[in-house]
Formats: C-alpha cells, structure tokens, sequence
C-alpha cells in the first residue's frame, strides 16, 4: 500500500466536489488555513475514542446530532444553546433508563459541506450548480452566489471557533447543571396519548437528584453533576478544508484531523479506492462511515480493513441509514458478517437520511413514525444477531422548526409552511426530538 500524507488523497478519484473557477484563489486560502490554529486537541479525540469504544462493548450509548448544514445566517447564540440544551436533556433521559454513559457529540462547530443527488438545479427553464453547503456556495438561487468561492472556508473556520468556544463555556460554565437541564419543556408530553409515561419518567429522574441532593451530592461538590462533555463531529467531505487542517500530534507523532473531534464519510463518498476512504485511513480521530441499504456484507468488511486495520474499539462507527422499510432485510447480514469476522464497530442509528420524502404540497420532509420506527428495527436487527446497538445519530435543532411531520402535536403537511428554515434536509424540532428520547429509552436497557 502506497504511503499516507495530508495530501495523498488529491492522487485518486473524488466525487462531490465544488468546480472552483479561480485555482490560485483556492491555494491561497487552503494556505492560510494550514497556519490557522486547530480547533481540537488530539488528546480530546483519543477520550472519544476511548468512550465509543465502551460503545463498542455495549456500555455507553452514542447520541450523535445536530442541523442537517450549519448556516452562516442562521448562526446564533441561542440557536447553538437551544441544540445544546436539548441534546442535554435527551442524553439525561437515555442515561437515566439505559444506566450506561450516554456520549454527547454534535454535528456543529464544521457541518457546512453537503454532498447532493444532482449537480445542478434546475428553475424554470434555468440550471445552475446545486447549493453544497455555505462553505461552498450560496443558497439564492443566481450564478453568482451558486458559484463556489474559497473564502467561504475560510468564515466557515471562523463560525466554526466561535460555535465551539461557547459550546465549551456552556458545557463547563454552569448550563450543562444537571439540576438546570432537569428544568424541561415537556408540553409537547401535553399533547401526547403517551403523557403519563414520559411524566412518570422525568418526575423519577427528579426523585434521584433529590435523593443524591438529602446525601450531600450535589452540584458544588461533584464536578460531573455541574459540567458536562460535549465532542463536535461533522462529514468531512471538503477534503482542501480538512486537510488543511490535519496536523500532527506532538506526543504520539499521528496525524489528526483537529477540525472536530469525530469525523465522518458520507453514503456517497465511501468507494474503497477514491479519495475519501484514502484521506481517512490516515487520521487518528474516531470516524463513522454512512452505511446504506446497498452495501454488500464482503464490501462492508473491506472497508472496514481499510480504514480500521488494527481493529482498535471505538476508532470506527458504522452508521446505518437504510430506510424504515428496508432495514430489517439488510443489517441482520451485515451484523452477522462483521460479527463472524470478530471486527469492533459501533453500531449506530442515522434514522433520517432513509426516511426522505416529498409531502403533498412539495416540501422534502420526514415523518415522526418512520424514523422511530427505523430506529425500533435497529435494535431489534442487531439483538436478533446478539450485537449492540450503540448510538443514535439525527438530523435535529432545539428551536421550534416545523419540518419532520408527526410526533405528539402531529404536525401535518399543511404545518410544514409554519417554520420550515432549513438549509438542506428535515430536522427534528426540540419538541420531537426529546419525545424520541423517550420513546426509545427503555431499549438502551436489556
Ligand atoms: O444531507 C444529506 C444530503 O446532502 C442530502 O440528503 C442530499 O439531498 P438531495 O437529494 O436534495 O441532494
Ligand atoms: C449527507 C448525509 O448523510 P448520508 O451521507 O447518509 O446521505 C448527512 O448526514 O447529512
Ligand atoms: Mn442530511
């Protein structure tokens, strides 16, 4: 096998990539970000890796989520505070049912690049390239702003510091107080026919702080109840950004990708021979790989090898994202090979990007009961083989958006029109995603 370096990867054939009209420009600032301090520690992507690797083993739980794309107009204090609290408050409440560490990583803080199904868009008659994240291109719909531009790495650098410093002062400053994230917005508990049973839930959560409280365990003096961890995670799929930002560890001498701590290759860039797969195997950092409903069982284990060969728990993630309707024929088999083989992954839920649709009228939309329903088969499908479930991973956001259908206020396709903002795909409103939490804890628990 040919020898790794930052760059090796520019030797292969690579899909999903923006066509930048100026080459000079791109090296500039692909220059520029190379002097730029990196975002996280190596140390840091090591005590992931270690955790998922519990993960792994079926004795920590991954809940992995965030927006389908950051956006640089919706880039706000209180949009990253309310992701954060509620992925808080769902990782109180798997933690409580399941009795196993629940770890916290966010799609933030670098999830601006997106692969599309098409290169262009086409409107009225007019086809322009596709919007591809706004560390890309624009989302207007004009030449201009679909033409990709290479300072946007460069904000998108920028964005991505200031999302991780106050994702640091939250989860270390006093938000993350378990006694705070127990205060809930459980209305939408109002609205559903399962009320008693998430009421009974939250109030025995508050029973146990109450009771550690009469023992003298409590915020002030046991550092875990007032702080928290949270790891940032994001698909690397603008390889002039990530390798940029690939530096080598001074302790071990490894190469690490300190754009975030977990990385990710996506359903439509994981072929064996090509870019992607070439740029991961040689970083450090814990990485997932999109699993889909065409993946074959010899196909899965050669991927495997190329991007775990020492076969270490908690470096690989596999996240499956098939389809509600197809999940139960596929990962049976996949499981039962990568168990066969004695290989470590975490087995991870990605329930969204299987479960697209177009509603009646037009928006691209997903529905409460087909992502919990996917999810319900993953645990059943990889039980049924004695393997662990070990994660979830979706697309969602604190703020009050009406873009999946369902859940306990049963937004319809009428409601869509609400307050659908997203820049790509469907989340997950705050209301849904912490009802999820509950429909699926008392799985976490054999
Ligand atoms: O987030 C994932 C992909 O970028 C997205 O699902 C692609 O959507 P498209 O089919 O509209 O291109
Ligand atoms: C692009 C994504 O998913 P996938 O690669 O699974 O389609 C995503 O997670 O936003
Ligand atoms: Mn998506």
């Amino acid at each position: 096998m040919k020898s790794w370096t930052p760059d090796s990867w520019r030797g292969y054939p690579i899909r999903q990539q923006p066509q930048y009209p100026n080459a000079d420009q791109l090296a500039q600032v692909e220059a520029q970000l190379t002097k730029m301090p990196p975002l996280v520690f190596a140390q840091e992507a090591r005590d992931l890796r270690e955790q998922l690797g519990r993960a792994a083993q079926g004795k920590a739980f991954l809940l992995q989520g965030g927006d389908c794309a950051e956006s640089f107009s919706d880039f706000s204090a209180n949009s990253i505070r309310d992701t954060f609290k509620v992925l808080l408050q769902m990782a109180v409440v798997l933690t409580y049912s399941g009795r196993k560490p629940v770890v916290k990583v966010a799609r933030m803080a670098g999830q601006f690049a997106k692969p599309r199904s098409a290169d262009l868009e086409t409107q009225d008659g007019v086809s322009l390239p596709s919007y591809r994240g706004d560390i890309i291109n624009q989302l207007d719909f004009t030449e201009a702003a679909r033409t990709p531009d290479p300072h946007r790495m460069l904000q998108a650098y920028h964005q991505s510091t200031a999302t991780l410093n106050l994702v640091r002062a939250f989860a270390t400053g006093g938000l993350a107080d378990l006694h705070k994230v127990n205060q809930w917005n459980l209305d939408f508990a109002e609205a559903s026919p399962l009320r008693e049973r998430y009421l009974a839930v939250a109030e025995r959560i508050q029973d146990a702080l109450a009771f550690m409280e009469v023992c003298g365990v409590n915020s002030d003096n046991t550092p875990p109840l007032h702080a928290t961890s949270l790891f940032t995670s994001h698909e690397a799929l603008l390889l002039n950004y990530e390798q940029a930002l690939t530096r080598r560890d001074s302790l071990t001498g490894d190469w690490y990708n300190c754009s975030a701590h977990m990385l990710w290759i996506g359903e439509r860039t994981r072929q064996l021979d090509e870019a992607h797969v070439e740029f991961f195997r040689g970083i450090h950092n814990p990485i997932g790989v999109k699993v889909g409903p065409g993946m074959g069982e010899d196909e899965l284990i050669r991927l495997i090898d190329a991007l775990n060969p020492d076969n270490i728990p908690g470096r690989l993630t596999l996240i499956t994202r098939m389809g509600a309707d197809k999940l139960a024929n596929k990962l049976p088999l996949l499981a039962r090979k990568v168990k066969a083989e004695g290989r470590q992954v975490v087995w991870s839920s990605d329930p969204m990007h299987g479960n697209t649709v177009t509603s009646s009228n037009g928006y691209k939309t997903r529905d409460f009961n087909a992502i919990l329903t996917e999810i319900n088969e993953f645990f059943a499908a990889l039980r049924s083989e004695n393997c662990e479930p070990g994660g979830i991973h979706l697309e969602m956001t604190g703020q009050h958006v009406t873009e999946c259908t369902g859940g306990a206020y049963q937004l319809s396709d009428e409601d869509l029109a609400n307050c659908y903002r997203t820049q790509c795909d469907p989340r997950l409103n705050g209301d849904q995603v912490l009802e999820l939490a509950f429909c699926i804890a008392d799985k976490l628990r054999v």
